[in-house]
Protein backbone atom coordinates (compact mmCIF):
# COMPACT_ATOMS: atom_id res chain seq x y z
CA UNK A 1 0.00 0.00 0.00
CA UNK A 2 2.45 2.52 -0.53
CA UNK A 3 0.83 5.01 -2.29
CA UNK A 4 -0.88 5.44 0.87
CA UNK A 5 0.29 7.11 4.07
CA UNK A 6 0.49 4.83 6.67
CA UNK A 7 -2.77 5.32 9.20
CA UNK A 8 -4.44 7.17 6.48
CA UNK A 9 -8.39 6.27 6.10
CA UNK A 10 -9.80 4.57 3.41
CA UNK A 11 -13.04 6.57 2.93
CA UNK A 12 -14.52 4.80 0.28
CA UNK A 13 -13.67 1.33 -2.04
CA UNK A 14 -14.35 1.46 -5.83
CA UNK A 15 -14.72 -2.03 -7.21
CA UNK A 16 -14.33 -3.65 -10.94
CA UNK A 17 -17.49 -6.09 -12.10
CA UNK A 18 -16.34 -8.56 -13.99
CA UNK A 19 -13.63 -10.90 -12.56
CA UNK A 20 -13.65 -9.60 -9.55
CA UNK A 21 -17.36 -9.16 -7.94
CA UNK A 22 -18.81 -11.32 -10.28
CA UNK A 23 -17.87 -14.87 -12.37
CA UNK A 24 -19.77 -13.80 -15.45
CA UNK A 25 -18.03 -15.22 -17.82
CA UNK A 26 -20.38 -18.00 -18.35
CA UNK A 27 -23.34 -15.85 -19.43
CA UNK A 28 -20.59 -13.73 -21.49
CA UNK A 29 -19.51 -16.49 -23.09
CA UNK A 30 -23.04 -17.64 -23.92
CA UNK A 31 -24.07 -14.74 -25.35
CA UNK A 32 -20.75 -14.63 -27.50
CA UNK A 33 -21.71 -17.98 -28.83
CA UNK A 34 -25.10 -17.48 -29.68
CA UNK A 35 -23.97 -14.00 -31.52
CA UNK A 36 -20.82 -16.28 -33.60
CA UNK A 37 -23.67 -18.82 -33.92
CA UNK A 38 -26.48 -16.25 -35.79
CA UNK A 39 -23.68 -14.74 -37.88
CA UNK A 40 -22.85 -18.48 -39.30
CA UNK A 41 -19.45 -18.20 -37.60
CA UNK A 42 -17.37 -20.56 -35.23
CA UNK A 43 -18.09 -19.75 -31.79
CA UNK A 44 -15.06 -18.82 -29.41
CA UNK A 45 -14.05 -21.56 -26.04
CA UNK A 46 -15.25 -20.32 -22.91
CA UNK A 47 -11.43 -19.78 -21.95
CA UNK A 48 -10.75 -17.88 -25.00
CA UNK A 49 -13.86 -15.66 -24.12
CA UNK A 50 -12.09 -14.98 -20.77
CA UNK A 51 -9.29 -13.45 -21.96
CA UNK A 52 -11.64 -10.98 -24.22
CA UNK A 53 -13.40 -9.30 -21.25
CA UNK A 54 -11.81 -6.14 -19.73
CA UNK A 55 -11.82 -3.11 -22.70
CA UNK A 56 -16.06 -3.36 -22.63
CA UNK A 57 -18.45 -4.89 -24.86
CA UNK A 58 -17.25 -3.54 -28.32
CA UNK A 59 -13.91 -4.92 -27.92
CA UNK A 60 -15.53 -7.97 -26.90
CA UNK A 61 -17.23 -8.22 -30.04
CA UNK A 62 -14.53 -6.53 -32.32
CA UNK A 63 -12.08 -9.51 -30.58
CA UNK A 64 -15.06 -12.39 -31.21
CA UNK A 65 -14.93 -11.42 -35.02
CA UNK A 66 -11.14 -10.67 -35.24
CA UNK A 67 -9.73 -14.02 -36.42
CA UNK A 68 -11.64 -13.27 -39.93
CA UNK A 69 -9.51 -10.06 -39.79
CA UNK A 70 -10.83 -6.68 -38.88
CA UNK A 71 -14.36 -6.28 -38.95
CA UNK A 72 -16.21 -3.45 -41.04
CA UNK A 73 -18.43 -1.38 -39.50
CA UNK A 74 -21.45 -3.21 -41.05
CA UNK A 75 -20.28 -6.13 -39.61
CA UNK A 76 -19.46 -4.41 -35.95
CA UNK A 77 -23.00 -3.66 -36.00
CA UNK A 78 -24.98 -6.68 -36.52
CA UNK A 79 -22.64 -8.33 -34.28
CA UNK A 80 -22.96 -5.83 -31.57
CA UNK A 81 -26.79 -5.41 -32.22
CA UNK A 82 -26.93 -10.03 -31.72
CA UNK A 83 -25.13 -9.87 -28.69
CA UNK A 84 -26.91 -7.32 -26.88
CA UNK A 85 -29.92 -9.13 -27.73
CA UNK A 86 -28.26 -12.24 -26.49
CA UNK A 87 -26.91 -10.78 -23.13
CA UNK A 88 -30.10 -9.25 -22.54
CA UNK A 89 -31.27 -12.72 -22.23
CA UNK A 90 -28.61 -14.41 -20.14
CA UNK A 91 -27.14 -12.01 -18.37
CA UNK A 92 -27.10 -12.97 -14.46
CA UNK A 93 -28.06 -16.64 -15.32
CA UNK A 94 -25.29 -18.40 -14.58
CA UNK A 95 -23.11 -15.83 -13.11
CA UNK A 96 -22.00 -16.37 -10.01
CA UNK A 97 -21.03 -14.10 -7.21
CA UNK A 98 -16.93 -15.18 -5.89
CA UNK A 99 -17.00 -15.97 -2.35
CA UNK A 100 -15.60 -13.41 0.00
CA UNK A 101 -17.41 -11.01 -1.77
CA UNK A 102 -20.54 -10.49 0.23
CA UNK A 103 -18.94 -10.58 3.61
CA UNK A 104 -16.31 -8.13 2.47
CA UNK A 105 -19.19 -5.44 0.95
CA UNK A 106 -21.11 -6.02 4.32
CA UNK A 107 -18.23 -6.06 6.75
CA UNK A 108 -17.54 -2.48 4.99
CA UNK A 109 -20.98 -1.26 4.57
CA UNK A 110 -20.90 -1.79 8.64
CA UNK A 111 -17.43 0.43 9.00
CA UNK A 112 -18.87 2.72 6.94
CA UNK A 113 -17.05 2.62 3.88
CA UNK A 114 -18.35 4.19 0.88
CA UNK A 115 -18.41 1.85 -1.97
CA UNK A 116 -19.02 2.17 -5.76
CA UNK A 117 -18.83 -0.40 -8.81
CA UNK A 118 -16.42 0.85 -12.12
CA UNK A 119 -17.04 -1.46 -15.04
CA UNK A 120 -16.53 -1.51 -18.08
CA UNK A 121 -19.86 -3.18 -18.37
CA UNK A 122 -22.40 -1.01 -20.65
CA UNK A 123 -24.37 0.48 -18.16
CA UNK A 124 -27.72 -1.73 -19.90
CA UNK A 125 -26.01 -4.62 -18.31
CA UNK A 126 -24.86 -3.34 -15.33
CA UNK A 127 -27.80 -2.36 -13.30
CA UNK A 128 -29.93 -5.35 -13.85
CA UNK A 129 -26.51 -7.58 -13.26
CA UNK A 130 -26.39 -6.15 -10.14
CA UNK A 131 -30.09 -6.14 -8.71
CA UNK A 132 -30.28 -10.05 -10.07
CA UNK A 133 -27.19 -10.59 -7.91
CA UNK A 134 -28.91 -9.04 -4.91
CA UNK A 135 -25.51 -6.94 -4.42
CA UNK A 136 -26.79 -3.38 -6.02
CA UNK A 137 -27.40 -1.57 -2.56
CA UNK A 138 -24.32 -1.81 -0.71
CA UNK A 139 -23.29 0.97 -4.09
CA UNK A 140 -23.49 4.23 -3.52
CA UNK A 141 -22.51 4.82 -7.01
CA UNK A 142 -21.82 2.93 -10.35
CA UNK A 143 -19.73 3.78 -13.10
CA UNK A 144 -20.15 1.95 -16.39
CA UNK A 145 -18.45 1.57 -20.07
CA UNK A 146 -20.46 4.00 -21.28
CA UNK A 147 -21.43 6.30 -18.47
CA UNK A 148 -18.41 8.93 -19.14
CA UNK A 149 -16.83 9.06 -23.00
CA UNK A 150 -13.78 7.39 -21.69
CA UNK A 151 -13.66 3.82 -19.66
CA UNK A 152 -10.95 2.01 -17.39
CA UNK A 153 -7.87 2.18 -18.49
CA UNK A 154 -8.63 5.86 -18.69
CA UNK A 155 -8.87 7.69 -14.90
CA UNK A 156 -11.74 9.48 -15.32
CA UNK A 157 -14.43 6.67 -14.48
CA UNK A 158 -12.19 6.19 -11.26
CA UNK A 159 -12.53 9.92 -10.32
CA UNK A 160 -16.06 10.29 -11.41
CA UNK A 161 -17.12 7.67 -8.79
CA UNK A 162 -15.47 9.47 -6.35
CA UNK A 163 -17.12 12.90 -7.11
CA UNK A 164 -20.38 10.90 -7.08
CA UNK A 165 -19.60 9.41 -3.74
CA UNK A 166 -18.49 12.91 -2.26
CA UNK A 167 -14.86 11.22 -1.75
CA UNK A 168 -11.28 12.28 -2.85
CA UNK A 169 -9.14 9.89 -5.11
CA UNK A 170 -6.77 10.49 -2.54
CA UNK A 171 -8.82 8.70 0.40
CA UNK A 172 -10.19 6.16 -1.99
CA UNK A 173 -9.05 2.59 -2.95
CA UNK A 174 -9.62 0.47 -5.96
CA UNK A 175 -9.90 -3.13 -6.03
CA UNK A 176 -10.19 -4.54 -9.69
CA UNK A 177 -8.96 -7.78 -11.66
CA UNK A 178 -6.94 -6.59 -14.58
CA UNK A 179 -4.72 -3.96 -15.93
CA UNK A 180 -7.39 -1.74 -16.61
CA UNK A 181 -8.01 -1.23 -13.60
CA UNK A 182 -4.55 -1.13 -12.09
CA UNK A 183 -3.68 1.34 -14.65
CA UNK A 184 -6.87 3.59 -14.47
CA UNK A 185 -6.25 3.44 -10.58
CA UNK A 186 -2.18 4.93 -10.97
CA UNK A 187 -3.67 7.36 -13.21
CA UNK A 188 -5.93 8.47 -10.94
CA UNK A 189 -3.57 8.31 -7.90
CA UNK A 190 -4.94 6.14 -6.17
CA UNK A 191 -3.52 2.54 -4.83
CA UNK A 192 -5.30 -0.69 -5.99
CA UNK A 193 -5.59 -3.80 -5.14
CA UNK A 194 -5.92 -6.92 -7.68
CA UNK A 195 -8.20 -9.96 -7.36
CA UNK A 196 -6.03 -13.31 -8.55
CA UNK A 197 -8.98 -15.29 -9.43
CA UNK A 198 -10.25 -12.94 -11.94
CA UNK A 199 -10.03 -11.78 -15.92
CA UNK A 200 -6.71 -10.14 -16.68
CA UNK A 201 -7.10 -10.53 -20.36
CA UNK A 202 -5.10 -13.42 -20.62
CA UNK A 203 -1.88 -11.60 -18.59
CA UNK A 204 -0.43 -13.08 -15.01
CA UNK A 205 -2.56 -10.63 -12.55
CA UNK A 206 1.34 -10.97 -11.09
CA UNK A 207 2.97 -9.11 -13.52
CA UNK A 208 0.64 -6.29 -13.35
CA UNK A 209 1.97 -3.68 -11.04
CA UNK A 210 -0.18 -2.91 -8.27
CA UNK A 211 -0.07 -2.41 -4.72
CA UNK A 212 -0.80 -5.72 -3.31
CA UNK A 213 -2.80 -9.19 -4.54
CA UNK A 214 -5.61 -10.75 -2.85
CA UNK A 215 -7.09 -13.99 -3.25
CA UNK A 216 -10.65 -13.61 -1.32
CA UNK A 217 -11.92 -9.51 -1.19
CA UNK A 218 -12.21 -10.39 2.70
CA UNK A 219 -8.43 -10.59 2.42
CA UNK A 220 -8.67 -6.58 2.10
CA UNK A 221 -10.15 -6.03 4.89
CA UNK A 222 -7.59 -5.64 7.04
CA UNK A 223 -6.14 -2.99 5.09
CA UNK A 224 -9.05 -0.88 5.09
CA UNK A 225 -9.27 1.00 8.45
O1 LIG B 1 -16.97 -5.27 -19.73
C1 LIG B 1 -15.77 -5.62 -19.63
O2 LIG B 1 -15.03 -5.79 -20.60
C2 LIG B 1 -15.18 -5.85 -18.28
O3 LIG B 1 -15.91 -5.29 -17.25
P1 LIG B 1 -15.16 -4.94 -15.87
O4 LIG B 1 -14.58 -3.57 -16.06
O5 LIG B 1 -16.28 -4.99 -14.85
O6 LIG B 1 -14.13 -5.99 -15.61
MG1 LIG C 1 -12.71 -6.94 -14.47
Amino acid sequence: MTAHAPGRPVRAVLFDLDGTLLDSIPDLSEACHRMMVELGRAPHSIDTIRTFVGKGMLNLVRRCLAEHGTASDAEMAEAVAAFQRHYTEVNGLATTIYEGVVPALAALQAQGVAMACVTNKPAAFTGPLLERMGIAGYFGATVSGDTLPEKKPHPAPLIHACELLGVTVAESLMIGDSANDAEAARAAGMPVLLVTYGYSEGMPVDSIECDGLLSSLVDALPRIR
